[in-house]
Order: structure tokens, then sequence, then C-alpha cells
């Protein structure tokens, strides 16, 4: 078996890594042959509730997880990952817009790029996913300069899938049915859902998302508002952020950065405006 990559989630004791870390732990990103250690970053009052979930990760007997590292130490967190989800940051609340939480995230990301650059390997792979996204990335990556800059990215699949699934029940087909969905821009209210060439197999043949669905209005304005507000809607239902289908985006995220796409040839992703990925999955 190789050697255990060591992976780091920091905001461990939070509602993203709780669904997170067993995905991860469980084999969904790495795969099935790659042990790994996971090491699990918070902040020193968190360190009583990340106790307890190293205790149901012990329970959860998982044969890939190799050896848990529960710590509030930046030197400790950093030291020789290999890839890093970096969730620790403040939710945003009902009526807040992401960039109200500049003041007091981008703090976190300054302090955390240092670490990264200090103690982290050279080729760690970083996927931002506290919010706002894209800025926070861009801050580690500025903080981390011995790192390349291609080594972070900033976590906007959750709007692709998003998008994918929207089309998907639409059409009443399978999720991995619709594929090359892109998503422009940031991790805001201001980003484009882009469908226009997005692919559907429907009734034995690979049509464009627009001759499929058969709804330009509704592709153009329905469609695209749903994705932008759906981190909202689901914070007014909820009364609380999306976590399960952020941890799942996290892991897929990282899954196809690690592993590559399954099929379609250019995936990429940018820490700046935008992000794209054209993925067949
Ligand atoms: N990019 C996306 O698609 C996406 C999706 C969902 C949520 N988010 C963002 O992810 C972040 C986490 O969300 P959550 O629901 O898990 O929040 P949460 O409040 O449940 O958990 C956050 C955790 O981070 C910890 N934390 C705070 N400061 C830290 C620091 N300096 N170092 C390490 N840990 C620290 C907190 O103690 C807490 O345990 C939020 O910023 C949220 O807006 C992004
Ligand atoms: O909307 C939020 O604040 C959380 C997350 O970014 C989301 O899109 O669900």
């Amino acid at each position: 078996m190789a050697e255990p990559l060591k992976v780091l989630v920091t905001g461990a004791a939070g509602q993203i890594a709780y669904s997170l870390l067993f995905s991860v732990g469980k084999g969904d990103v790495f795969g099935q042959d790659q042990p790994i250690i996971l090491v699990l970053l918070d902040i020193p009052p968190m360190m009583g509730v990340l106790e307890g979930v190293v205790m149901e990760l012990n329970d959860c007997s998982l044969p890939l997880v190799k050896g848990i590292i529960c710590t509030h130490d930046l030197e400790e967190a950093f030291t020789g990952i290999d890839v890093a989800f970096m969730v620790g940051a403040m939710p945003r609340r009902e009526g807040m817009e992401r960039k109200d939480l500049l003041k007091a995230n981008v703090k976190i990301f300054k302090q955390q790029g240092e670490a990264l650059d200090k103690f982290a390997k050279k080729d760690v792979k970083v996927l931002v996913v506290g919010n706002p996204a894209n800025t926070n990335a861009c801050i580690c990556a500025k903080y981390a300069p011995s790192i390349p800059k291609e080594n972070f990215s900033a976590m906007t699949r959750l709007d692709q899938n998003r998008a994918q699934s929207l089309v998907a029940n639409r059409l009443g087909v399978p999720n991995s049915d619709v594929w090359n969905v892109i998503i422009w821009g940031n991790h805001s209210s201001t980003q484009f859902p882009d469908v226009q060439h997005a692919k559907v197999k429907i009734g034995g043949e690979d049509k464009n998302a627009f001759e499929a669905v058969k709804d330009d209005s509704w592709l153009k304005n329905e469609f695209v508002s749903t994705v932008q507000k759906r981190g909202a809607a689901i914070i007014a239902a909820r009364k609380l952020s999306s976590a399960m289908s952020a941890a799942k985006a996290a892991c897929d995220h990282i899954r196809d950065w690690w592993n590559g796409t399954q099929e379609v040839g250019f995936n990429f992703q940018s820490i700046f405006s935008i992000n794209l990925i054209f993925l067949k999955n």
C-alpha cells in the first residue's frame, strides 16, 4: 500500500467538517488504496468538541485512516501536509452577503497562508472553502509565496453541482447525464452559471442543454437566479448554511483535482474571478 497522505481539515469541529471528515476517511476522495493521516485544526475553545469528533471517527473504524492529529497549533497542523481543506471560518447568517464576512475571515487566511508557506510541502494542494472563498484563496496564496499559485483554488464546485442537478431534475435524468456546466465568476450572488456548452444524455442521444430543456427563458432567468441565490435559500430554510452539500462539493473538487476528471479534457480552476470546470462525472 502507498505511504499515507497527510490531509489537513481546518474548522474541523464545525458543521461542514463533520460530513467532510467521514467522506475523506472512507476513501471517497483519494481512493480505496490510499491510506491517510487526518489532521484536524480548530481554535482552542473548540478542542472539547473536536475530541468528540475524534471519538466518532475512531468509532467509524475506517481502515484507510492510519492516524488522527487534533490540534489548535498552526505548526503542528501544517507541517508536511499534502492537501489542505481550508474550511475554518465564520459562516454568514440570514440577510448577510458572503463579502460581509471579509472582516472576520480574511485574517484567518493571512495567518494560515503564512503557516502553509513555512510548514507545508511545497506541492501541497489547497482548497479554500471558507467564505468569501475567492478572496480568501487569493490572500492565502499571497502569504504563501513559496508555493505555486496554481496549487490554490477556491470552491465553486458547489455552484457547479447545483447547476448540474437543477438541469437534471428539470429533465428527469440522472445528474451524471448532465456535464460541461460552467460557473463564471466568484462564489457570490454575482456568479454566472453557464450551460451554453452543457450536454445532456437524453433519449439515448447527447444534446445541448438548451435543445434538451426546450425552455430558453427558464435557463436564462430562473435557473441562473436559483443557482446564484441557493446558499441564501438554504440559510433561510435551515437557519444554518449548507454543510452536507458543501462537504460533498469539497470532496468532488479535490477528488477531480487529485485524480483528473473522468472524461472531458479541459479542467481549470483559478483563484481569481473565473472558475471553470468542464466535467462529466
Ligand atoms: N465555498 C462554498 O461553497 C461554501 C459552502 C458552504 C459554506 N462555506 C463557508 O465555509 C465556512 C465554514 O462553514 P461551517 O458551516 O462549517 O461553519 P461552522 O461555524 O460550523 O464551522 C466553522 C469552524 O471553523 C472554526 N474556526 C474559526 N476560526 C478558525 C481558525 N482561525 N482556525 C481554525 N478553525 C477555525 C470554528 O471554531 C468552527 O468550528 C464558512 O465561511 C461558510 O460560509 C463555503
Ligand atoms: O451561502 C453561504 O453563505 C454558504 C455557502 O457559500 C453556500 O453557497 O451555500
